[in-house]
């Protein structure tokens, strides 16, 4: 049982840190407030150095540190004094005839795990990093927080300094602080347990381990959900991107917004060039590459100026203040980017309702999520580098072989396609889409909507298609409309059909062997 034990005043404090940050400022504060300070070896010893008064943890348990550290804390002298309920008559007069004294405060952070893992450590590095006597004084000390304050976060020692010179931490304090030490080692233990599953992944399960482990902390409370009436929140998880994204300007995002930059970010930060992605509802309209940012967005814009009103924009390189300027004369929701010149966030800033974020470039998780009702279903992330999206990789399967211009084109549609939302029909021009068909039940219909999304430019365009056309029909849509080469992955038991139809039409068609949809 917690015991309500209203304020607590701070006579006794055990802390043992592995990132020394701010320790010196917290042991003096505590030492001037009259605190008792009790400490672990390396901190202890840093303690001592700056003139601080501390009791070495090893005066307290009457045993030495031992086996490399891996015995230190692991002590009924320290684990009684960090769960005796200072509530309970019994408990309080236990530890005075075991002649054990209580801690008021813990201040532990663990073993850096999951920098060591990151570093490229050895495993056996790995291993011995994990923390094990910490953790067990957090979660005693977190389970015992009607009597003991527990600190995790270095971020909070000013705030521990505050409340041990008004008289200690309030109830409510205490419960707060075990809270976040519960969610500190449960993210420990689960980076540990999923490290662990993967090291010993079995090899005929194609390496996905028996056990997958996440954790995330909730970074923000979003005004509302998909729809006014759905709550939503952000949580970021410890893996780079979006979430982490800083916001220079604007509104707070809203969940669509997260949504839409997210396949926003996706689909420009795939290319090498310059490049320039415009979505809506997460699915592009208008997508192109460019010299520069400023060329990008006019050849992405003028895809589909309609609907590229309130999207959200994404760029592979920092915002110039000639792309600022012409984002800036049409109502947009968010430009992503992994800079914005001066100039150009002057411009930007000037428009009150665009938000502007900055989020460096990072390599794509090689895995995807999606989760589906009692679980979630794991994949390997679908990255432009099989070997059927190199054009060399490519089989002319009928018309002559494409020239320089239309082959760039052609690997540019099949590149941007990922982009958009199956079955997908992507007709694109000069390095830019000119019409896309995306989200239909058939590839007729998605043809037919690539086709009049592009109107006149249809003709002398270049077509791409996610999947193979499983009819002529889809295609001859195309030709019809003028499409002059068409790259798809071809597979179709009527593939003789749709190339004859190719062929009749006089196009050249490649097929690559490769397919990329994406739901
Ligand atoms: N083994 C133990 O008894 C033990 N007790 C505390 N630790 C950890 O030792 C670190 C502090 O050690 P030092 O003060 O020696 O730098 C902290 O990260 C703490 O979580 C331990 N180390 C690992 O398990």
């Amino acid at each position: 049982m917690s015991t309500d034990l209203g304020r607590r005043p701070v006579r006794r404090a055990l802390i043992g840190v592995s990132d020394k940050a701010g320790l010196l400022d917290l042991a003096t504060g505590l030492h001037a407030a009259g605190v008792e300070i009790v400490s672990t070896g390396g901190t202890a010893k840093a303690i001592a150095d700056a003139g601080v008064p501390v009791t070495p943890v090893e005066q307290v348990t009457g045993f030495p540190e031992s086996l490399d550290g891996r015995v230190k804390t692991l002590h009924p002298h320290v684990h009684a004094g960090l769960l005796a309920d200072q509530g309970n008559p019994d408990h309080v007069e236990q530890l005075r005839k075991l002649d054990i004294a209580a801690f008021d405060l813990l201040v532990v952070n663990l073993y850096p795990f999951a920098q060591t893992v990151a570093s490229g450590a050895s495993f056996e590095d790995c291993v011995e990093n994990i923390d094990i006597g910490g953790p067990a004084m957090v979660r005693a000390a977190a389970k015992n927080h009607g009597s003991v304050a527990v600190v995790v976060d270095p971020a909070r020692y000013g705030w521990v300094l505050e409340r041990v010179a008004d008289g200690g931490f309030e109830f409510e304090d205490r419960k707060r602080l075990a809270a976040q030490a519960y969610a500190h080692t449960a993210a420990y233990d689960t980076a540990v347990a999923s490290w662990f599953a993967s090291a010993y992944a079995p090899a005929d399960d194609a390496g996905f381990p028996d056990f997958l482990g996440a954790t995330w902390e909730r970074a923000d409370v979003l005004r509302y959900g998909e729809n006014p009436h759905q709550k939503a929140a952000l949580y970021k998880s410890q893996n780079p991107g979006l979430a982490h994204a800083e916001q220079l300007h604007g509104k707070a995002m809203s969940y669509n917004n997260y949504v839409d930059t997210d396949a926003a970010r996706r689909a420009a930060y795939d290319f090498a060039e310059p490049a320039v992605a415009i979505i809506k509802h997460a699915n592009p309209c208008g997508l192109a590459i460019g010299v520069d940012v400023a060329e990008a967005h006019r050849k992405a814009h003028a895809c589909d100026p309609v609907s590229a009103y309130g999207g959200v924009i994404a760029t592979n390189r920092p915002v110039s203040r000639e792309a600022a300027e012409q984002i800036a004369e049409v109502f947009t929701e968010v430009v992503l980017a992994p800079d914005f010149d001066a100039e150009a966030l002057e411009i930007l800033q000037r428009k009150k309702n665009i938000r502007l974020l900055k989020l460096p470039a990072a390599p794509a998780s090689p895995i995807e999520f999606r989760p589906i009702s009692g679980g979630v279903l794991l994949q390997t992330a679908d990255a432009i580098d099989a070997d059927g999206d190199d054009p060399a990789n490519w089989k002319l399967a009928t018309g002559a072989p494409a020239d320089e211009q239309t082959l760039r084109d052609l690997e540019f549609a099949w590149r941007s396609l990922r982009a958009v939302k199956s079955n997908a029909i992507l007709l694109a021009s000069g390095g830019a889409t000119v019409g896309v068909g995306m989200g239909q039940v058939n590839r007729v219909d998605s043809s037919r909507l690539a086709v009049s999304r592009a109107g006149d430019r249809a003709k002398g365009a270049v077509g791409a298609s996610d999947a193979f056309f499983p009819f002529p029909d889809g295609l001859e849509v195309l030709t019809e409309a003028g499409v002059r080469a068409i790259v798809q992955p071809g597979g179709s038991v009527h593939d003789p059909e749709v190339i004859a139809a190719a062929e009749k039409a006089g196009v050249t068609m490649y097929l690559t062997g490769t397919r990329h949809f994406a739901h």
